[in-house]
């Protein structure tokens, strides 16, 4: 597969270093006006580090836009004559619809909207997809690639900006969740670095938990409440101070401003 990166700061660096690390491609143009952030993989075989964008759709059948909303237009534009039918073109920037990428390329052209996370540079992301009415049989090639850095799931468009709060920003909210608790473990006795440990392996076995035994948060809850214990005194707490309603109203205030962002 000939795989190119268009855009290559925080999300196009971190699928770089994921397919690299999965050596899943035949080759790799990585492409930035300023790529610095991958000078790192020059040295692997089958990666061309440019600044040339039409280089790297010239020279690949797979090309996946990891530009910042306001920088996509201009770069689709200037390599719009380079992009066959037969190009699989894949959009990761965030509250830039499919309609608006059809809009600049031709509704005939294979595009798929992929809304993954920066854990794909570990092989981790929950990665989403949806593609427009010509790239659909093109689907199972964009789960076969991102099934190799994570997780997938296939939605309908109108979900991906709702995927993008929870799965993409998602990264941010827990990082925060991590970090709060290591607060409280520095404020219990721990050092510092103690309590990250703490707290990054106890939210690792939460989420494992869930994964491998598919029972609901709340049945893995109840088996750790013991009745008048202290993990039901510190979450009714937390809930008094309104944990979950905090988390629920900012996914819906990232949802509301990712509306705008697709407006403006
Ligand atoms: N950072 C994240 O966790 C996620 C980001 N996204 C979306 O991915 C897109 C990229 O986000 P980031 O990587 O965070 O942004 P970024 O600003 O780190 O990276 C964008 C890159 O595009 C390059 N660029 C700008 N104009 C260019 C041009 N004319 N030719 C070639 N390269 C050019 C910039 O130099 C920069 O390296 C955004 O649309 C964002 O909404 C989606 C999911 C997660
Ligand atoms: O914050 C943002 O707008 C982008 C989209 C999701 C993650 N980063």
């Amino acid at each position: 597969m000939k795989i190119a990166i268009i855009g290559t700061g925080n999300l196009g660096s971190s699928i770089a270093k994921g397919l690299i690390n999965n050596k899943s491609f035949t080759s790799l143009y990585l492409s930035d006006r300023y790529p610095k952030a991958v000078k790192r993989f020059e040295e692997v075989e089958n990666v061309s580090i440019t600044n040339d964008n039409v280089l790297a759709v010239e020279n690949s059948d797979v090309v996946i836009f990891a530009l910042q909303p306001k920088h996509i237009d201009g770069v689709l534009e200037t390599v719009k004559s380079k992009i066959s039918d037969s190009h699989i073109i894949m959009s990761v920037a965030a509250g830039v619809d499919i309609a608006r990428i059809e809009n600049i390329l031709g509704a005939d052209k294979n595009i798929i909207r992929v809304m993954p996370n920066t854990a794909i540079s570990i092989g981790k992301s929950m990665t989403c997809i949806a593609a427009n009415s010509a790239g659909q049989d093109k689907v199972p090639l964009a789960e076969e690639i991102f099934n190799q850095l994570g997780t997938t799931m296939i939605i309908p468009e109108d979900l991906v900006q709702a995927a993008t709060v929870i799965c993409a920003s998602g990264i941010a909210f827990w990082m925060r969740l991590v970090r709060a608790t290591t607060q409280g473990a520095i404020q219990l006795g721990f050092e510092a670095e103690e309590a990250h440990e703490l707290a990054v392996q106890t939210c690792f076995g939460s989420a494992s938990l869930l994964i491998e035994s598919r029972r609901h948060p709340e049945q893995e809850i109840d088996r750790v409440t013991t009745p008048s214990g202290c993990t039901i005194e510190g979450l009714n707490e937390m809930e008094h101070q309104g944990l979950s309603s905090a988390l629920i109203q900012g996914i819906v205030a990232s949802f509301e401003k990712i509306n705008q962002l697709k407006k403006s």
